[in-house]
């Protein structure tokens, strides 16, 4: 009886608590094995090279495009309205900056992203349509991301890969914003002032914890390609869009195919011959 009345109590406390303090509870676990990827391992140990950077920037920016474009679609949303700080937060912008500092004026031609990327910007476009409510969850994960270790993973960005200037990390800066500590404190207040159901609320909270797995699989992703295809994409002028559609181990190319097909072909031939 003791026991029940103490879980009852529990849950309702945890009902009572505020939004940004359980999306983070709830998030933690996640956030240790997204600073665990060998991708941000890599920033971690100032190690983090171009051909690294330059990949995560296309997926970065498929991101963006899909989250904000959702957000301005819902930007009256009551769940969303409060947090909707686009002259402060936005980053697609930004990232469009980069991505011409490395590609060239041709980027857009260039952009190469994992399966993961599409299946995040996937979901992101899915939620923006059906629960924009639960919005709030994908803007936390990667803004208020971008504001914390963000920050310090952007100057050891640029010491790693020897940048001159800050030309080319325009992602990490977010001239409308101050003070990232003040603006994650109003980010917060605004994410708990968003009316929401138990039910809702319980939503939210799933769809951070998957927010951040989107998040892990797009920088596992990104550190195949990597090792399957070396530099090879960043560094030459190829036009594919995903990297999906390239060759990757297990299978056999088109080209490779063809050849068998021909060998097979010719013997088959010169075996009618000898008959
Ligand atoms: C090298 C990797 C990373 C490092 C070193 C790092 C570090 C940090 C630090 C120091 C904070 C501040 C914690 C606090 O104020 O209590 C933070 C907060 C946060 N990080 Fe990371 N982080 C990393 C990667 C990520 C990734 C990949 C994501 C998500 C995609 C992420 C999302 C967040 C979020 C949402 C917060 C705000 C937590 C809150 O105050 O509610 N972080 N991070």
């Amino acid at each position: 009886m003791e026991t029940e009345k103490r879980t009852q109590i529990s849950a309702e406390q945890m009902d009572n608590r505020d939004l940004s303090e359980q999306i983070k509870e709830v998030t933690k676990d996640s956030h240790v094995r997204a600073e665990n990827t060998e991708l941000m391992l890599s920033f971690q140990r100032g190690q983090v090279t171009l051909p690294q950077y330059k990949l995560l920037l296309c997926s970065l920016y498929e991101i963006y495009q899909a989250l904000e474009e959702e957000l301005d679609r819902n930007s009256s949303h009551p769940a969303v309205a409060p947090i909707y700080f686009p002259a402060e937060l936005a980053r697609l912008k930004s990232i469009e900056n980069d991505l011409e500092y490395f590609y060239g004026s041709d980027w857009r031609e260039k952009i190469v992203v994992p399966t993961a990327t599409l299946r995040y910007c996937h979901r992101l476009r899915q939620i923006g349509k059906e629960n924009p409510e639960f919005l709030v969850a994908h803007a936390y994960t990667r803004y208020l991301g971008d504001l914390s270790g963000g920050q310090v993973l952007g100057r050891i960005a640029q010491k790693s890969m020897g940048l001159k200037s800050c030309e080319g990390l325009s992602f990490f800066a977010f001239p409308g914003v101050s003070s990232p500590n003040l603006f994650k404190q109003l980010y917060r207040s605004r994410m708990n002032s968003v009316e929401l159901t138990a039910e809702e609320r319980n939503g939210a909270l799933e769809e951070a914890v998957r927010a951040f797995e989107f998040n892990i699989q797009v920088f596992d992703g990104l550190q195949k390609m990597l090792s399957v295809t070396g530099n090879e994409h960043q560094e030459s002028s190829t036009n594919s869009k995903a990297v999906h559609s390239k060759t990757l181990p297990g299978t056999i190319s088109p080209m490779i195919r063809m050849v068998l097909g021909l060998f097979v072909a010719l013997a088959t031939v010169m075996g009618l011959y000898a008959l």
